[in-house]
């Protein structure tokens, strides 16, 4: 068995013994030489012979899934989306494609948590004022009072409803699958997407990427918002047309972006970078010791659970 490893993180030394486990299934693991996401050519450049395919954040397109080599029968994703695998294409070809669910939601909503505590207070702009021997005293809001609409109610967005009501705010929620169970349980409110996006004082996103959520958040649904609103967003970039969304917080419709992910990474050229209170972090949601070791076990054990024939409940295309 070849095994291709592309997540930089997984050769952090949390992921140790999962490392040890996969060396000691496989024949030959081949680990990611660049240090960053794969684009579809340098996916293609390193899969021949590859039976199982742990992957990070690559473009596993449907030309690289049809292009494959027929030995390649799992992708295992490490993390939970699975916008970047063509899986129309990936099903075609008769590759399972597995996830992680769960194992970063903790580490995800603490991070839009401190984007949210961030842009509340305008912490990274203090901060470079100090850096640079400046003392401004600035005024923020609390979060306390304030309105948090969650845009999907999944693993991540739940973590994020009651850290949230544990701060004293009113929380309200949108998802097609709400679990009124939990909603009920922790005082978050039902609300269509019209209803979260016009009463929210903050908004999180935490659905995932796919056609129905492309630019979920444009400049007539920004319109729409209260004045000063403040978005998060750590699901993924496409889910707000990055021109509009910097567009209103240059006009000062929005109050803020507290950003983990973006349409193209890395962020290089954008319309968002210069705005004041605009929060960058470089889809870091994941990155904790913990989630590191989560994802990475977890991925382990689905690729070779597929590969060795047993049943793996985390595969996506049965
Ligand atoms: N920044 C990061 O590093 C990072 C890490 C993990 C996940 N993510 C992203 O966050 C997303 C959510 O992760 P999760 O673990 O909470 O996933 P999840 O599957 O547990 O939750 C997603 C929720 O979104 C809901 N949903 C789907 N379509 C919707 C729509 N159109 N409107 C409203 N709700 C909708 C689903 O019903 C589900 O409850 C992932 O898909 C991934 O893209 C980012
Ligand atoms: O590879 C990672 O950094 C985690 C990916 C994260 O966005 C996810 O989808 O879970």
């Amino acid at each position: 068995m070849k095994i291709l490893v592309t997540p930089t993180s997984f050769l952090k030394p949390e992921n140790a013994a999962a490392k040890a486990k996969l060396e000691a299934f496989a024949d030959e693991v081949v680990y990611n030489d660049l240090g960053r996401p794969l684009q579809a050519e340098e996916i293609l450049e390193r899969l021949d012979g590859v039976d199982g395919y742990v992957a990070g954040l690559d473009y596993i397109t449907a030309d690289v899934l049809e292009k494959a080599p027929a030995s390649l029968k799992v992708i295992s994703r490490y993390g939970a989306g699975v916008d970047r695998v063509d899986m129309p294409a990936a099903t075609a070809k008769g590759i399972k494609v597995t996830n992680t669910p769960g194992t970063n939601s903790v580490a995800v909503c603490e991070l839009a948590f401190t984007l949210m505590l961030c842009a509340a207070r305008n912490v990274p702009k203090l901060h470079a004022a100090v850096e640079k021997g400046e003392w401004p005293r600035s005024q923020g809001v609390e979060l306390r009072g304030k309105t948090l609409g969650i845009v999907g109610m999944g693993a991540i967005g739940k973590n994020l409803a009651t850290r949230a009501k544990a701060f004293g705010m009113t929380v309200n929620a949108y998802d097609p699958y709400f679990d009124e169970a939990f909603a009920k349980e922790y005082g978050i409110g039902k609300l269509s997407l019209d209803e979260v996006l016009t009463t929210s004082d903050f908004i999180s996103l935490h659905v995932p990427l796919n056609d129905s959520t492309r630019h979920m958040i444009d400049a007539s649904k920004i319109a729409e918002m209260k004045d000063g609103a403040i978005i998060i967003n750590t699901a993924r970039g496409g889910i707000i047309d990055e021109q509009a969304a910097a567009d209103a917080v240059k006009n000062g419709k929005l109050g803020g972006l507290g950003l983990d992910a973006f349409e193209q990474e890395p962020l290089i050229d954008s319309p968002l970078k210069g705005l004041d209170n605009v929060i960058f972090t470089p889809h870091t949601g994941a990155h904790t010791a913990e989630a590191v070791s989560g994802m990475g076990s977890m991925a382990v054990d689905n690729v070779i659970a597929v590969l060795s024939g047993e049943d793996c409940p985390y595969v996506l295309n049965k």
